[in-house]
């Protein structure tokens, strides 16, 4: 006891002000250097914009780039992009330095074959595969993006009667139908961020447990570690992050476990039933598969002979990272449309609401396909807000994956482990691209498709239809990057367009909502965008055409 007393006391001894400062300033300066022995190296021709290359600029780099990330990237495009070269954007805590390249390399960017430069690598580096997704295969073999690949746009037609059921119940819910009182809700956090969880998991694992609170708090949950361990690793050494890690990765799994807890009866009961169908059960002669996820893996798996993942304890892993990929990305997406729309002039949210509630009444009522694709002005009003209110800095990561390193077409020697990426925010907002970028102009891309479609069959023949078609929302280009581009472009981009112009449709038919006088600015930290909090007032109409 006394031995350990004054143990105690040594210790004590040592803890002064000074002692501590001094061990913060080896602990950063330790996290600097081993990061720099680690990082990948760059070319020594590429320009690097901030504080440029060196030791020295590094620890300059890494102290402003979190503040100071966005206007590298602008000038880095306006002084080398511009003129079709290629430059380096400093690290930032938390994430490395990015190549990037020019408009004109984009199509050798996503030409190139996974094992050249692959996106499921870069997704696993930027994301701490290694710790962040339970366990470390759920990214190294990304199956769950191989079955959404497969499976979603393929479907989306069937999946559509849940989610206008799904939109409808949700928004109601949570907006009421009091049609004296103004509910005042913040666009993303008490709107988009209750609404879309619950749609979107309506498509993975369906009803019931879409609209289960524990099973949806975990999976927030895990989204929320996934973003922890991101912010964790910005401060820790690299020499430290297995740890460090180790310690942060508890918190994904134990929403794994949690999550898997509700999802998994489901699914034994889901592949229980399938097996019965497919013997022949006579009981089961008339049973409908439900067309979510679940199904679409179990039967991905059977007929690819992957027995792993017809576990039910994978299939609810799977669940975990796509509820990642898909909450935040559609609750920013959402949030900052309508945000735009509402700070527009008056007659474009009066002329959405025409738009909406024409083609729900032509359809009868609800919907479908037919509804949903004759809304070239939402479809606009969506995609304008993509660009104009752009949320990320870059898209379009791909990691080098040869050892010995690869040859840009500009004649760069690019090492292994580098992170090559496309400059999204100054593409959205280049004035040679687009006329008058700095204007939200909620109609850009629907006036041309609106003139097209009222020419006559012999008028249409004679212009390039399908051009003016490729300026839809689900259509990725060199110019439009918000889904990223290529072969490994988002997979979910149908559903979400289907999702937004329902859910938009639902709000301006359904409810009044009042205008801002001004769009709240959102904050840049880094290299994201955080959005906005703001305060949005809606109130039940009395009748559908009040
Ligand atoms: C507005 C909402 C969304 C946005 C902005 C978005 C954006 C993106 C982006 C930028 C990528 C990377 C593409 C690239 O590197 O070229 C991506 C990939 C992916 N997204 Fe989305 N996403 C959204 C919603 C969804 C949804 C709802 C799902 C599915 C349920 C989904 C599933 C995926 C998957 C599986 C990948 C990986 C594709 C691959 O690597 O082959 N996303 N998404």
């Amino acid at each position: 006891m006394a031995a350990i007393q004054s143990e105690d006391g040594i210790f004590l001894q040592y803890l002064t002000w000074t002692n501590v400062f001094g061990a913060l300033v080896i602990y950063v300066v330790l996290n600097f250097v081993t990061n720099i022995v680690f990082a990948p190296k760059y070319p020594t021709t590429v320009p690097w914009v901030g504080h440029g290359k060196g030791y020295l600029n590094g620890v300059r780099n890494v102290r402003d780039g979190f503040t100071q990330s966005k206007q590298w990237m602008s000038e880095g495009y306006n002084q080398y992009s511009r003129q079709g070269k290629t430059f380096v954007l400093p690290p930032v805590l938390g994430a490395g330095a990015q190549i990037i390249i020019p408009r004109e390399q984009m199509s050798w960017l996503v030409d190139q074959p996974d094992h050249i430069l692959s996106t499921k690598d870069a997704h696993y580096d930027m994301l701490h595969g290694d710790y962040a997704f339970a366990t470390p295969k759920c990214l190294q073999d990304p199956y769950h993006e191989h079955v959404i690949h497969k499976n979603l746009a393929r479907n989306l037609i069937s999946v559509l009667p849940d989610l206008d059921d799904e939109v409808g119940r949700d928004v109601d819910e949570l907006l009421g139908f009091d049609t004296e009182k103004w509910v005042s809700l913040d666009p993303n956090n008490d709107f988009m961020m209750k609404v879309i969880p619950k749609i979107t998991n309506r498509m993975l694992v369906g009803e019931p447990l879409c609209r289960n609170d524990e099973y949806l708090a975990n999976m927030m949950g895990f989204t929320m570690d996934v973003i922890r361990t991101s912010i964790l690793f910005a401060i820790t050494p690299s020499f430290l992050q297995p740890i460090v890690g180790n310690i942060a990765g508890l918190a994904p799994k134990y929403h794994y476990w949690r999550s898997s807890r509700m999802s998994v009866p489901v699914i034994k009961q889901r592949l229980d039933d399938i097996q019965q169908k497919d013997a022949g059960n006579p009981e089961f002669k008339n049973w409908q598969e439900p067309n979510d996820y679940i199904t679409w893996h179990l039967r991905t798996a059977m007929a690819e002979g992957r027995t792993d993942e017809l576990q039910p304890s994978s299939v609810s892993l799977r669940i975990l990272p796509l509820n990642f990929a898909s909450i935040h990305t559609t609750s920013l997406t959402g949030s900052a449309a309508l945000l735009d729309i509402l700070a527009s002039p008056p007659d474009v949210a009066a002329s959405l609401r025409e738009e909406a509630l024409r083609v729900y009444n032509e359809s009868g009522q609800k919907w479908d396909k037919h509804a949903l694709s004759r809304m070239y002005r939402m479809d606009s009003a969506i995609r304008e807000s993509q660009r104009f209110s752009a949320f990320a800095l870059s898209f379009v990561h791909r990691k080098v994956m040869v050892k010995e390193g690869i040859t840009s077409p500009e004649g760069l020697h690019l090492a292994y482990g580098t992170i090559v990426a496309a400059p999204w925010l100054s593409l959205s907002t280049d004035e040679e691209l687009h006329h008058h970028p700095e204007v939200y102009d909620a109609f850009r891309f629907s006036r041309e498709r609106e003139r097209f479609e009222r020419l006559s069959p012999e008028e249409k023949a004679k212009e390039n239809g399908l051009k003016i078609k490729q300026s839809g929302l689900v259509t990725t280009n060199d110019r439009h990057l918000p889904f990223g581009h290529g072969r490994h472009a988002c997979p979910g981009r149908f559903f979400v367009a289907h999702e937004l112009k329902m859910m938009f449709g639902h709000l301006l038919i359904n409810y009044e909502i009042k205008p801002l006088k001004e769009r709240p600015q959102p904050t840049w930290i880094g290299r994201n965008q955080i959005p906005p909090t703001a305060s949005v007032e809606f109130r039940r109409r009395k009748t559908e055409s009040g």
